[in-house]
């Protein structure tokens, strides 16, 4: 146990920046750290920490970086310089002795003013390729800490460590796979199949299921579905044509009934699902999502895919008849669905948020040591 610090956490603009750099917060106040969050003037970030008023949070007006060729760049400029300004009035108040950057332009600034001030600074990545705020912000930085192993490479030359992506706190543990059907009011002695998009649900993915879906109906199969927003009553009316026992929702909250539920899951690659999935130990069909900025979806999902956690299927490749083979033939060799859970789980290091709390710790006592 260190003697108690004070850390800035910037962690605005995504709930993929948000989340991880909650979690983090929160281990290391349980640890007895003090901490100011800083997030963006996006309602994203307001919402969320509604959820959390126990922490202090600054919010910066900093913006994307356009093209340098871009009229805007000119506003990113000017945006950055006065965050920079803001953050160190800010520093100077709160006295911070660490700075760890969640990923995004939010991170950008404060992580430079607190390379001025010459104090430990970090980036998390969490996906196997880096966004370009942090590509940027790797220049500066003490140390990168990263999601997936894969993505060192990008960061040539610099300090790193694996701590695998933080899963939010209130993702509750594994219950008992009864209990979690029967919350879901499905039925025990049937197979379930999980389909989920990110945050946002997948229109693409859920088109694509939907297709499948009748070549299930005569198996014990049934399915749970998290559509995002616009696709839950489509979604629920398809399963009851087929007479498929089916959970609909657009969004679900105790994300831990459903992984507990699940036999296998057909999801994005997004880095926060990803851990769940390592979290869980669940075998996965990962369908990347295509527009991800430089396809990062398909790396991380190739992470999976190698380590035989996963299979991967391109959506435009998803025809309903070698998809729906595919889903069947999982469901139906337990044995293979059991070593692709066991890779899964072995595949990311757990307590993610505890390895970067660790990291941080580390760095303090040896700057203060100094
Ligand atoms: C489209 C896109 O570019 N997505 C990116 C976005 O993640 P995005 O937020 O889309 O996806 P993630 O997989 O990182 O996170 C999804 C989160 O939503 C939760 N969930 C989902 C469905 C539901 O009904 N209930 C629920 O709680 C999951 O438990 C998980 O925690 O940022 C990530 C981190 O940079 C990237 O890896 C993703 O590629």
């Amino acid at each position: 146990m260190s003697t108690p610090f004070r850390v800035v956490i910037a962690c605005g603009g995504t709930g993929g920046h948000l989340f991880p750099g909650l979690a983090v917060a929160e281990t290391l106040k349980q640890r007895g750290h003090e901490i100011l969050l800083i997030v963006s003037e996006k309602s994203i970030d307001s919402i969320a920490l509604k959820a959390h008023p126990e922490f202090r949070a600054e919010k910066l007006p900093s913006i994307g970086m356009p093209s340098v060729l871009s009229p805007a760049f000119v506003r990113f400029l000017r945006r950055s310089w006065e965050s920079l300004g803001h953050c160190r009035d800010v520093y100077r108040r709160f006295r911070p002795s660490a700075v760890l950057g969640m990923g995004g332009f939010t991170s950008t600034a404060p992580l430079l003013a607190g390379r001025m001030q010459k104090l430990p600074t970090f980036i998390h990545e969490s996906n196997a390729i880096p966004g370009r705020a942090n590509k940027l912000a790797a220049k500066f930085v003490t140390k990168v800490l990263l999601g997936f192993g894969a993505c060192a490479p990008y960061f040539e030359g610099k300090p790193y460590a694996v701590t695998g992506t933080p899963v939010r706190k209130n993702l509750g543990g594994a219950i008992p796979r009864e209990e979690a059907l029967a919350a879901l009011k499905l039925d025990p002695a049937r197979k379930t199949l999980l389909v989920m998009g990110g945050s946002q649900g997948a229109a693409g993915l859920n088109q694509a299921i939907f297709k499948c879906a009748p070549l299930w109906v005569d198996q014990p199969v049934q399915i749970i579905h998290l559509t995002g927003d616009r696709d839950d009553r489509l979604a629920a009316a398809n399963y009851q044509r087929e007479h498929l026992l089916h959970y609909v929702a657009p969004f679900h909250h105790k994300m831990e009934e459903v992984y507990s539920a699940a036999d296998l899951v057909i999801s994005r690659a997004g880095a926060s699902s990803l851990s769940e999935l390592s979290q869980f130990g669940l075998p996965s069909i990962l369908v990347p999502y295509p527009y991800a900025t430089d396809d990062h979806q398909t790396a991380n999902a190739k992470v999976f895919i190698e380590a035989g956690a996963a299979e991967l299927v391109q959506e435009a490749k998803m025809a309903p008849d070698s998809f729906g083979l595919l889903v069947t033939n999982l469901l139906t060799n337990d044995r293979r669905r059991e070593q692709m859970a066991a890779a899964a789980r072995a595949i990311l290091p757990h307590d993610a948020a505890g390895n970067v709390a660790d990291e941080v710790e580390k760095a303090v006592q040896e700057a203060q040591t100094r």
